[in-house]
């Protein structure tokens, strides 16, 4: 169930398809949407029995603690599902490890293409195939949904091969025949991933430079957000945590004001990632690229910036060179996102956002949608 509290609603924009917009004046830190996920997939399919008994819950995918007393197996493929809590056992045999995606997935363990296990990104799209064609009789409605997303087939060598994969490992008896099994729904499918599946990410950890994706999910209303290189909104998500709602589900927060009929968008990949490399993902993963970034929408954020005094001298933003990324991205608002929005810890590149306005005031605390770290905008 998403849940967007009026805050924003969705609108058509020229050449950028749905968006979503704010309803009325935001304050920096509301929380705008929260969002379960109607689809969720391992990002290591090819997990062993070891592998599984050492990471987390096939179904919830927090990380299942040694010697858990309470972790159960799958009763079909043994100790290569394990789920945390026999509840999690019991919801996951309906709905997202049933009979079709157990047998699917041995068969997919035990299938012996190179071209298959060579190649991480094909297992995990034959990972998401199987859960897509399992959703469409475990939750049809959710598979309409997915099917309403944003992405056109595209019937390329890599869909071809991807469809003639798990057309060899989807179990015979499924009624894969009355939901439309093809070629075209395989890669209609695939392409409905590429475009809306968000990462949900390992937990921060200092040491290491690039954090993995743990499992990838589609969650339907966060679809809608579009791209921008600034954000003025940003997802947090506690896999790992226990809030007071579902451990999947992703919380999007605006990162400062926003008035009324503004788009609210988050930026597809890391904030601090060059411009130059931002552009080869766009590329890679949107084919439309070339989005953003232009003069006008960086003249609109400026305003945007929650009333700080942005007409100073912007000389030491601008012309210093002790910042590689400013230095790549020297314009003002591109150096003002950096200093006031961008975490700084080592091997972070977090997005902050204000923690949740009390009475409509908004907080100085600033939290990191990535270590979680609270720092004061005020210092
Ligand atoms: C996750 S969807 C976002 C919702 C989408 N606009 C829709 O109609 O469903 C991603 C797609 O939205 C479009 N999009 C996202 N950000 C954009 C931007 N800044 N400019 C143009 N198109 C954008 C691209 O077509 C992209 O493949």
């Amino acid at each position: 169930m998403s849940n967007d509290n009026g805050s924003i609603k969705m609108v058509e924009i020229e050449n950028k398809g749905r968006a979503l917009v704010s309803s009325r004046p935001l304050n920096a830190g509301e929380i705008v949407l929260k969002d379960c996920p109607i689809l969720l997939y391992s990002a290591a399919p090819h997990a062993t029995a070891a592998a599984a008994a050492a990471n987390y819950c096939a179904n919830c995918f927090r990380t299942i603690p040694p010697h858990s007393a309470t972790t159960v197996p799958c009763p079909n493929c043994a100790a290569a599902s394990l789920f945390c809590t026999p509840h999690c056992q019991s919801i996951a045999l309906s709905s997202s490890h049933t009979p079709f995606v157990c047998q699917s997935l041995i068969r997919l363990r035990a299938a012996d293409s190179p071209l298959l296990h060579h190649h991480h990104d094909r297992l995990i799209q034959a990972r998401f195939l199987i859960s897509a064609y399992n959703l469409a009789t475990a939750s049809p409605s959710h598979f309409q949904t997915l099917l309403s997303l944003q992405g056109e087939p595209i019937k390329d060598e890599e869909s071809i091969f991807l469809h003639s994969v798990i057309s060899s490992i989807l179990p015979a008896s499924s009624n894969l025949r009355q939901i439309g099994f093809s070629l075209e729904l395989t890669a209609a499918l695939l392409a409905k991933d590429k475009l809306n599946a968000f990462g949900l990410m390992e937990p921060f950890d200092q040491d290491v430079e690039n954090r993995s994706v743990r499992a990838y999910g589609v969650y339907p209303r966060a679809s809608f957000f579009n791209h921008d290189c600034l954000p003025n909104a940003c997802r947090f998500d506690y896999v790992d945590s226990v809030p007071d709602l579902s451990n999947t589900s992703i919380v999007v927060r605006v990162i400062h004001d926003v008035p009324a009929g503004r788009e609210i968008c988050l930026s597809y990949f890391p904030v601090n990632l060059k411009y130059s490399e931002r552009q080869v993902r766009l590329k890679e993963d949107y084919v439309e690229a070339n989005w953003s970034d232009n003069e006008e929408e960086m003249d609109q954020e400026d305003d945007d910036m929650d009333g700080d005094d942005m007409t100073g001298d912007d000389d030491n933003m601008d012309g210093e060179d002790d910042d590689d990324m400013a230095k790549e991205n020297d314009d003002f608002p591109h150096a003002y996102f950096f200093v006031r929005y961008m975490c700084g810890r080592d091997n972070c590149g977090g997005t902050l956002a204000p923690v949740p306005p009390v009475d409509a005031r908004t907080s100085s605390v600033m939290e990191c949608n990535v270590c979680g770290s609270l720092s004061n905008s005020e210092d």
